[in-house]
């Protein structure tokens, strides 16, 4: 999957037709690339070394490919997310963003709410029908983890990723949109994670100062912590034609709803296979990127030895859902209520003083991780929203959006 740059030399025969060559040429290139870009930097993002990635690496390919650039080396967290929603975007053909998963979703969601307010459509209205966006996002990998880069291009290497930005090549992607209590909470493309992988983000925002091994150790920490969280997940199968989240009806008896109460030591949404260099294949291998489906995964709750199985299928090529206690659907839309009981303990816990004591960790709910940000609530709903353009079907079912990613 790596790319790297090649020079090819031809030969005319003489300059006239070397001269007409070169035109043709411009033309073609004129047509599908892209001319001028805003690229936005964040000097922090993983181990802070996206300033020197793009002057070395992406700067000169960008140059020599003749694309303008404008760039800002983003000051405070949002700075780019803001910029995009305030500023004027019509003399660019795309935004850029070096960085992580972090610096992705403030484009993404700058981009979204940005065309949402040009277009006078209220983005937080769960029903409301939104306007795709015409811009694209590139993204030249420099952050801890840059799942959403390596699940599109299949690795994550900034000179492969400028590459496929200058060719002007394009991926696109199914958004997913969350609600807690009516009020959209974010716009996500990969992992939307409770209870395991929610407990680990939480966990490692202490830890910020150990760059990006503090996944890992959070990770260990919650791993042995082997909590589970009891609920209950309710969902529609993507394969039911007969109904959509979108169709605008309204049935009383969550007839196309299928319902699972339980423990649950992971619940795991993905839009996309979620591959990161750490896991090849990822949270689920076969995850198709623009359908408006997303893969839901339960896993139930289990031994230490059982989960360390599940967690180790996903590095090591075996079929990580072939496990009694993991179970996985194709969805369109899921819901997520923590059982009333541990709702009204949190209460008593956080009053208590061991609560304050050992800092909320015994909490009986968890919180969830959208992509790479923590949304600290226990209940949820979500939609999965198709962008493809192609699928006429899904084009009239799509509330959303998007704009495509630039491989
Ligand atoms: N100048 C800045 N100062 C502080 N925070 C910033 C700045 N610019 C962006 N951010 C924020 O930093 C967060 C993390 O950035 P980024 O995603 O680039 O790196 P990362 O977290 O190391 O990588 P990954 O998301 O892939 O794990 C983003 O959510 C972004 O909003």
């Amino acid at each position: 999957r790596r790319w790297i740059p090649e020079a090819v030399t031809f030969t005319a025969p003489n300059a006239q037709v070397a001269h007409s060559w070169v035109q043709k040429l411009q033309e073609r290139i004129r047509s599908t690339r892209p001319r001028k870009l805003l690229v936005f930097i964040n000097p922090y993002g993983g181990k802070g070394k996206a300033s020197r990635i793009y002057t070395k690496k992406v700067f000169p390919l960008f140059e020599l490919a003749g694309i303008e650039t404008e760039v800002i080396e983003t000051t405070h967290a949002n700075h780019a997310r803001d910029f995009i929603v305030e500023q004027d975007l019509q003399k660019y053909d795309g935004v850029v963003c070096v960085g992580g998963d972090g610096m992705f979703s403030e484009l993404l969601h700058g981009l979204v709410t940005r065309t949402q307010r040009d277009s006078g459509v209220c983005e937080e209205d769960e029903s409301s029908l939104l306007t795709p966006c015409k811009l694209r996002i590139g993204i030249i990998p420099a952050g801890s983890t840059d799942c959403v880069c390596f699940a599109t291009v299949g690795i994550n290497d900034p000179v492969t990723s400028a590459l496929h930005i200058i060719i002007g090549d394009t991926q696109p992607l199914d958004v997913c949109a969350s609600y807690h209590a009516s009020k959209l909470q974010r716009f996500s493309v990969s992992l939307i994670g409770y209870g395991f992988f929610g407990d680990v983000l939480k966990f490692s925002e202490n830890l910020r100062w150990m760059g990006p091994a503090r996944y890992d150790v959070s990770g260990l920490k919650m791993f042995f912590r082997n909590k589970a969280y009891r609920g209950t997940v309710e969902f529609q199968e993507a394969d039911d034609l007969n109904s959509s989240p979108r169709d605008n009806t309204r049935c009383p008896m969550n007839c196309n709803w299928k319902k699972i109460s339980g423990s649950f030591r992971a619940i795991n949404i993905t839009g996309m296979s979620s591959a990161c260099p750490k896991s090849l294949d990822g949270l689920s291998p076969s995850a198709h990127l623009a359908d408006g489906t997303a893969d839901l995964i339960l896993v139930h709750k289990c031994g230490l030895f059982q989960f360390l199985k599940h967690l180790n299928r996903h590095t090591n090529g075996e079929d990580q859902f072939a496990l009694p206690h993991v179970e996985v659907h194709r969805v369109r839309a899921m819901r997520f209520m923590p059982d009333e009981e541990d709702e009204k303990e949190i209460v008593r816990r956080r009053k208590g003083t061991f609560s304050s004591m050992c800092g909320g960790d015994d909490l009986h709910t968890s919180t969830w991780n959208c992509d790479g940000e923590i949304l600290d609530c226990a209940q949820l709903r979500f939609f999965a929203h198709s962008i493809n353009e192609r699928k006429l079907t899904l084009v009239l079912h799509s509330s959303c959006i998007f704009s495509s990613v630039k491989k």
